[in-house]
């Protein structure tokens, strides 16, 4: 990574062809750099932190010295519209600039910039902007973000295919008519994905839900770029740890494969949708009810907080919106306990058979996840590394509401909860759920935000170690 020893490095040379002075800075203890220029013929400086970079790209091999700056700059006309985009996409051309900065922000021959041409040939590339995500933000961040910078960085590249989303259907009919029959041909393609979890799950769902993979299936490569409330997924892999809301991770990212799970239910289990107001029924694999996430699957108090807050209303308050309904379970308005969820819970843990039970019969919290994060800061699984493809069950009992609010807030501190002797938690390869509850309203399981029904007496399954059917690009250096 360059002479990172030194603490500053200067070079002289220009920005937009004004003579300067740069000092690149690099804190050692916080790996934050952060490059400052100073004009020779004003006394105006300029500067960018790293947290604003997107990336360093040569300009052409006959100016070996010129870069282009990618960067993010506040959006001044954000001015309290939750569906503005919080930045917006800037540029520079820097020449001579200092090596060590050159070496940290240009993506590295592997990175997936490059990597849309796969074995020489260039991938379909596909923009999907999820209006319905989060508080809306998408179509302004396509705009002010990835189309700007998409003209900057390669002006002639008008091939792509841009889709936005009309219904909650709109990404599952575009992977069954698109993705899915083109990766069944054998055609590479790189689709960048302006959504949160549900965007992407539905994507693996109608993937995996297909009978219809060839021999020739080649796996679709995802960018996400986080416009969802919860964005465990971009969270968890770090693509949220900078401003540039997914485009660092973008330029600079490799493929690592993604690592899914399935969830079966017994017979007459349901999705619920649009407020709960509709019923569908489910993907049914050789007769049973099934489901795949890529986040995690719940029953309990994190299942009814997701179910409990995906409303209209609710949904205006952005990642809040959890914690509300948290609260509101916890501590009921009309004075009654939190509820305990009566059901049988056995796991099995890796590279054996046997069922483990769960020594109670009434319970606040089951998880099981594949990610350590579920929003920014809410560490439900601290051991977890990004797709290391190892799925995790935290759960305690019914602890009333305080007991489960302080291991929430433990939660939010990093993930202690863990290390409190009221949760269970470890690695497992199956999950199973008896129901013992008479009203359907606490036999409500979340799979990656998705609400499933199960009938009275009924039961599910979750298993890891699904064929991963797309690769998820994801900088490693987060
Ligand atoms: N134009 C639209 N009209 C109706 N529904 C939409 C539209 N666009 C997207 N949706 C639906 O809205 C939901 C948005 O889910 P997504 O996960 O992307 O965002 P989120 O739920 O806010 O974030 P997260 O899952 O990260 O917490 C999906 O179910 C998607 O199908």
């Amino acid at each position: 990574m360059g002479n990172e020893q030194s603490s500053s490095q200067k070079t002289e040379g220009k920005v937009d062809g004004r003579p300067v002075t740069f000092t690149l800075h690099h804190d050692e203890s916080s790996q934050e750099r952060e490059l400052i220029w100073q004009e020779h013929e004003t006394p105006s400086k300029g500067r960018l932190t790293e947290k604003d970079i997107i990336a360093a790209l040569p300009v052409h091999a006959q100016v070996p010295d010129d870069y282009s700056i990618l960067f993010v700059a506040p959006n001044e006309a954000v001015d309290g519209d939750t569906k503005a985009s919080p930045v917006v996409f800037r540029s520079l051309l820097a020449t001579k600039l200092p090596l060590a900065f050159i070496h940290h922000f240009q993506p590295t021959g592997n990175a997936c910039w490059q990597l849309r041409a796969d074995n020489g040939k260039i991938p379909n590339l596909h923009i999907v902007v999820s209006s319905g995500s989060g508080t809306g933000k998408a179509e302004d961040v396509w705009i002010k973000l990835l189309k700007a910078m998409l003209e900057h960085v390669c002006p002639k590249a008008d091939s792509y295919a841009l889709h936005f989303t009309s219904s909650e259907h709109t990404v599952t009919e575009l992977t069954r008519e698109v993705f899915l029959p083109q990766a069944n041909e054998g055609i590479t393609q790189a689709i960048i994905l302006l959504s949160g979890d549900g965007g992407l799950v539905d994507i693996v769902n109608a993937l995996l839900s297909s009978s219809l993979r060839s021999k020739r299936y080649t796996k679709p490569n995802i960018s996400m770029l986080p416009l969802g409330t919860g964005n465990a997924l971009a969270n968890s892999t770090g693509i949220t740890s900078d401003n540039t809301m997914g485009l660092r991770n973008l330029l600079q990212g490799i493929t690592k494969p993604l690592p899914v799970f399935s969830v079966h239910f017994s017979p007459g289990a349901r999705l619920l949708a649009n407020e709960a107001r509709e019923e569908h029924a489910l993907h049914n694999l050789n007769g049973t009810a099934t489901v795949y996430g890529a986040v995690v699957c719940s029953w309990g108090l994190h299942a009814s907080l997701v179910a409990d807050s995906d409303t209209h209303e609710y949904r205006k308050h952005g990642a809040e919106r959890f914690q509300m309904a948290a609260k509101e379970a916890l501590y009921p308005s009309d004075s009654s306990a939190a509820h305990g969820y009566k059901g049988r819970v056995s796991f099995q843990r890796p590279s054996s058979k046997d069922w483990v039970k769960v020594e109670r019969d009434t319970h606040g919290y089951v998880l099981a996840t594949l990610v350590s994060q579920l929003e920014k800061g809410f560490t439900i699984s601290p051991a977890s590394k990004s797709l290391d493809g190892k799925l995790r069950l935290i759960h305690f009992g019914d602890l009333g509401g305080q007991g489960a609010m302080d291991l929430m807030t433990q939660a939010y501190g990093g993930g202690k909860h863990v290390e409190d002797k009221r949760c269970g938690y470890e690695e497992i390869a199956a999950l199973r759920i008896d129901f013992d509850e008479d009203d359907a309203r606490w036999r409500r399981v979340c799979v990656d935000g998705k609400i499933v029904r199960v009938e009275q007496g009924g039961w599910v399954e979750v298993r890891s170690g699904v064929e991963t059917v797309l690769d998820l690009i994801v900088d490693e250096r987060h």
